[in-house]
C-alpha cells in the first residue's frame, strides 16, 4: 500500500491557468496537507459516520472545488474527443463502452477535490474502477490515461505536484468505490455521462454531486458540447454549432446557475413555467435502448404534446430542462435495468433548484440515500411543478395500457 507523505504545501493558483477565470479568482491560495511524491495514497474516510455534517451548513467551498474539478475534467474530455483513437475505447463487462477520457476524468475530479479540500474526509461514489486497467493487455491504455491526466494538470498550472505514476492513477480511480448511503457526506461522480454520445461527437456531461445525510446538496454538470443558447425543438441546429460548452451548478436553497466553460459570468436559470402540456416539449435519450421511445410517445400523445421530442445524450437533458429549453424529461429503461445514483444526482439538484421536480413513476421523489443504486418504480419523470400532476397521470395510464395483454 502506498504511503502518504503528509506535508503542508502552499499551492498558488497560476494566473495563466486554462480554467474558467471565475473559478481561478475564487480559488485563493490554499494549503494542501499531502504532497504527491513517488506514490499516491488517497485521504479516505474510515467510516462514513465519522464525517461531520450539518443541514444548515453552506457548501460554498465544496461548490468551488466541484466546479474546478468538473472544468478541468472537461478540458481533458474535449482534448480526447478532438482526436479520439480506436484504441482509446474499451468495452466493459456489461458491454457498455468506456474510454481513456472516462478514466482520465474520474482521476482528475478525484485529484482536484482532494487537493482543494484537504482537511475534509473524502468519500466518492463513482462509476469507473481500475479492474480492467490492471489487466496486462491494458498497459498502453493506462500509459495514455496517465499522460493525459499529467498533461492536463500541467497545462492548467494550479497544482505544483510531481507527475502521477501509473500506480497513482489506478489508486485514484479506486477512490471511487464508496457505497454512499444515508450517513455523512459522499461525492457522487459520473466522469463521462453519455459515453455513447461522447463517441459520436454529440452530447455528454461530467456530472458531480454531493450527498449530505442522503440528500443531494450540490451539483455541477459540465456539458462541453452544449451551446449556451436554447436547444428547444425550434432551434435544434444550435446543437450542431461549435460551442465552448456550459457549466450548470446548484447548491441547496441557492438556485441554479449556468456559465460557459470558458468563463462567461453566471446567469440564474429557471425551468419553463408552462402549464399547458400542448406547449411543452420533451427530452428523451438519444439511445432507444436506454429508454422506451414508444412509451414516451404514448405519454406525449395523452398529454397533447405537439412538438417532436428532443433526443440528446446524458444529463445534458437535466441542464437543458433547468433553463427551460423543454419542459418534460421522460426516462423509461428496459425492465431489469437498475439506475445508478451518479446518472441522476447532479442533474436532480440542478433541476430542483431551478424550480423543477423529479420523481419515479409512482410520484415518489428520487432517493439517493440507498447506496450506489436508485431504488425506484419503473422510470423517471422530470418536469416543472405545474405540469407534474398531468404528466404523472399520463405516465400511469400509459403504463397500465402497456401492461394489458394485447387482443
Ligand atoms: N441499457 C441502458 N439503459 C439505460 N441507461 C443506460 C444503459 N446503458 C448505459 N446507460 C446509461 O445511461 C446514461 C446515458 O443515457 P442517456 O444518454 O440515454 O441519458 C448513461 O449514464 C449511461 O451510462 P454511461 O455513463 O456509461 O454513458
Ligand atoms: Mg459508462
Ligand atoms: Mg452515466
Ligand atoms: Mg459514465
Amino acid at each position: 500500500m502506498a504511503s502518504i507523505t503528509a506535508v503542508a504545501r502552499l499551492v498558488h493558483i497560476n494566473p495563466s491557468s486554462k480554467l474558467n477565470p471565475s473559478l481561478v479568482s475564487a480559488t485563493k491560495p490554499l494549503f494542501t496537507f499531502f504532497s504527491l511524491k513517488s506514490s499516491y495514497s488517497p485521504i479516505v474516510s474510515s467510516s462514513a459516520a465519522s464525517l461531520t455534517s450539518s443541514r444548515a451548513m453552506s457548501y460554498d467551498k465544496q461548490l468551488i472545488a466541484a466546479k474546478k474539478a468538473a472544468s478541468l475534467a472537461s478540458l481533458l474530455c474535449q482534448n480526447v474527443q478532438k482526436g479520439l483513437l480506436q484504441s482509446d475505447v474499451q468495452s466493459k463487462s456489461d458491454k457498455s463502452p468506456v474510454t481513456v477520457a472516462d478514466y482520465g476524468s474520474q482521476v482528475l475530479v478525484s485529484f482536484v477535490l482532494q487537493q482543494e479540500l484537504p482537511s475534509q474526509a473524502f468519500s466518492l461514489v463513482a462509476e469507473e474502477d481500475s479492474g480492467d486497467l490492471r489487466k496486462e493487455d491494458s498497459q498502453e491504455t493506462l500509459q495514455r490515461i496517465t499522460k493525459l491526466v499529467n498533461d492536463t494538470i500541467a497545462s492548467d498550472g494550479s497544482y505544483k505536484v510531481s507527475p502521477l505514476s501509473e500506480s497513482d492513477v489506478l489508486t485514484i480511480i479506486d477512490c471511487g468505490t464508496s457505497e454512499g448511503g444515508s450517513n455523512g457526506q459522499h461525492w457522487v461522480l459520473d466522469p463521462i455521462d453519455g459515453t455513447k454520445g461522447f463517441l459520436r461527437g454529440d452530447q455528454y456531461a461530467i456530472a458531480l454531486g454531493l450527498l449530505d445525510e442522503g440528500k443531494v446538496v450540490l451539483g455541477v454538470l459540465a456539458c462541453p458540447n452544449l451551446p449556451l443558447e436554447s436547444i428547444n425543438n425550434k432551434n435544434q441546429n444550435a446543437l450542431t454549432k461549435s460551442s465552448s460548452g456550459c457549466l450548470f451548478y446548484a447548491q441547496l436553497s441557492c438556485g441554479t446557475y449556468m456559465e460557459s466553460l470558458s468563463g462567461s459570468p453566471p446567469v440564474k436559470v429557471h425551468v419553463s413555467d408552462t402549464e399547458n402540456p400542448e406547449e411543452a416539449s420533451f427530452f428523451e435519450s438519444y439511445e432507444a435502448a436506454h429508454s422506451s421511445h414508444s412509451l414516451s410517445g404514448s405519454i406525449a400523445n395523452k398529454l397533447g404534446v405537439k412538438a417532436p421530442p428532443v433526443r440528446i445524450d446524458s444529463q445534458a437533458k437535466y441542464g437543458a430542462l433547468s433553463r427551460g429549453d423543454g419542459a418534460i424529461y421522460l426516462r423509461f429503461p428496459n425492465k431489469g435495468y437498475r439506475e445508478k445514483i451518479w446518472d441522476h444526482a447532479a442533474g436532480y439538484i440542478v433541476v430542483a433548484e431551478a424550480g423543477g421536480v423529479a420523481s419515479d413513476a409512482s410520484g415518489k421523489p428520487l432517493d439517493f440515500s440507498k447506496g450506489r443504486y436508485l431504488d425506484l418504480d419503473t422510470g423517471i419523470i422530470v418536469t416543472n411543478r405545474k405540469l407534474m400532476p398531468a404528466v404523472l397521470k399520463a405516465v400511469q395510464d400509459s403504463l397500465k395500457e402497456q401492461a394489458l395483454p394485447s387482443l
